[in-house]
């Protein structure tokens, strides 16, 4: 391992003491500098775990986490737990809710230099784009507005690392798209490492540089989200990143489809539907109507497949759809 890498974990493994299974187990990975980077898995596969040990505020039973090729002191070695370099914005984002927002912004810097306190809290509320509820107070505020005053508490000391535990559970579809655009705001424009977890998996792909994925304690891949959703090397991935449809060999072959390994996935817009007779019908079970699109529900052969259809109402419950199978995955696991 070499001094000049960021953030190195290896073989970190730490059990809880209550558990007889490790939070998480062998973890090796390296989170690159000034990037964006998404820890994704399902619940309970170690994600918070591995933050809490990427800030300091767990000690590895085993392995070693550095930091700039230091190992990151745990809770028993320190104080004040918690990386000096590194900031953490949790889920309950510990705001000070009867105060204004330029007060729990402000109260962050020390009072040694009064102008450079006022200009850098105004300048990282215009960042975030929340000076103009500066004189309000944060009970009043949307979980979204907190959730940026939780961000500009965090960055206002300029942390080389910001830790997010899911920035998105308290922020509707609408807000997400601004949070995502603020988020990497802060590594593009600041340089701010920010390694971020979320249950749901499209904000790592719609966000993040990097994606590092958990299943069970343990790194499955880590890649580009272009990479790991459109090569995946694990079924776990395919259908965390894409909720793809999943066929057995067996399944495959009856549609048609020749692969050599035991676990087909289709992604949902890779089953083409077209408007003329083709060898491959299915027969439309349901439709759930998206937006921009709708969700087909086929079935052939007693094997079930959701595709795309933008050309809504086009086909009636019960009708014959013409499909056409040529693109999916393949792999030896079968879960
Ligand atoms: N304080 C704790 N004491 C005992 N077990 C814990 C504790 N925190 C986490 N665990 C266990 O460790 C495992 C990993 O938990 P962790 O919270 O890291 O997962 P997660 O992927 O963040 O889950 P979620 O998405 O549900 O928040 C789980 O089995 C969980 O029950």
């Amino acid at each position: 391992m070499s001094n000049d890498t960021f953030i190195e974990l290896s073989e970190v493994s730490k059990t809880y003491p209550t558990e007889t299974f490790a939070g998480v187990k062998a973890v090796t990975t390296s989170i690159p500098k000034g990037k964006v980077v998404a820890i994704v898995g399902e619940s309970g596969s170690g994600k918070s775990t591995m933050l809490k040990l990427i800030y300091g505020l767990l000690s590895p039973d085993e392995g070693m986490v550095l930091f700039k090729g230091e190992a990151i002191l745990g809770p028993a070695e320190k104080l004040i737990p918690g990386h000096d370099s590194m900031k953490m914005v949790t889920q309950d984002f510990s705001l000070n809710t009867y105060a204004k927002v330029y007060e729990n912004v402000a109260s962050m810097l020390p009072n040694t230099d009064l102008k450079y306190k006022e200009e850098k809290s105004w300048a990282v509320m215009r960042f975030l784009r929340i000076d103009h509820l500066h004189n309000k107070r944060v009970s009043d505020l949307s979980g979204g507005e907190q959730q940026r005053v939780a961000i500009a508490r965090a960055i206002i000391t300029e942390p080389e690392v910001l830790l997010m535990d899911e920035p998105f559970s308290q922020v509707d579809t609408p807000l997400k798209t601004h949070l995502r655009a603020d988020i990497r705001r802060l590594s593009h424009d600041l340089g701010i490492t920010v390694i971020l977890v979320s249950h749901d998996p499209v904000d790592g792909l719609s966000l993040a540089d990097e994606i590092v994925v958990l299943n069970k304690g343990q790194v499955v891949e880590s890649g580009s989200p272009e990479q790991l959703y459109n090569q995946p090397q694990n079924v776990y991935t395919a259908k965390l990143l894409a909720d793809c449809n999943i066929l057995k060999k067996e399944e495959a072959v009856k549609l048609g489809l020749r692969p050599l390994k035991d676990t087909v996935a289709i992604y949902p817009e890779w089953v083409e539907l077209k408007r003329s007779w083709t060898s491959k019908s299915f027969i439309l079970i349901d439709s759930f109507f998206k937006g921009n699109y709708e969700e087909l529900l086929l079935e052939r052969d007693h094997i079930r497949l959701r595709a795309i259809n933008f050309h809504i109402n086009h086909y009636k419950k019960g009708a014959a759809v013409p499909v056409v199978l040529d693109r999916f995955l393949e792999f030896y696991q079968t879960t």
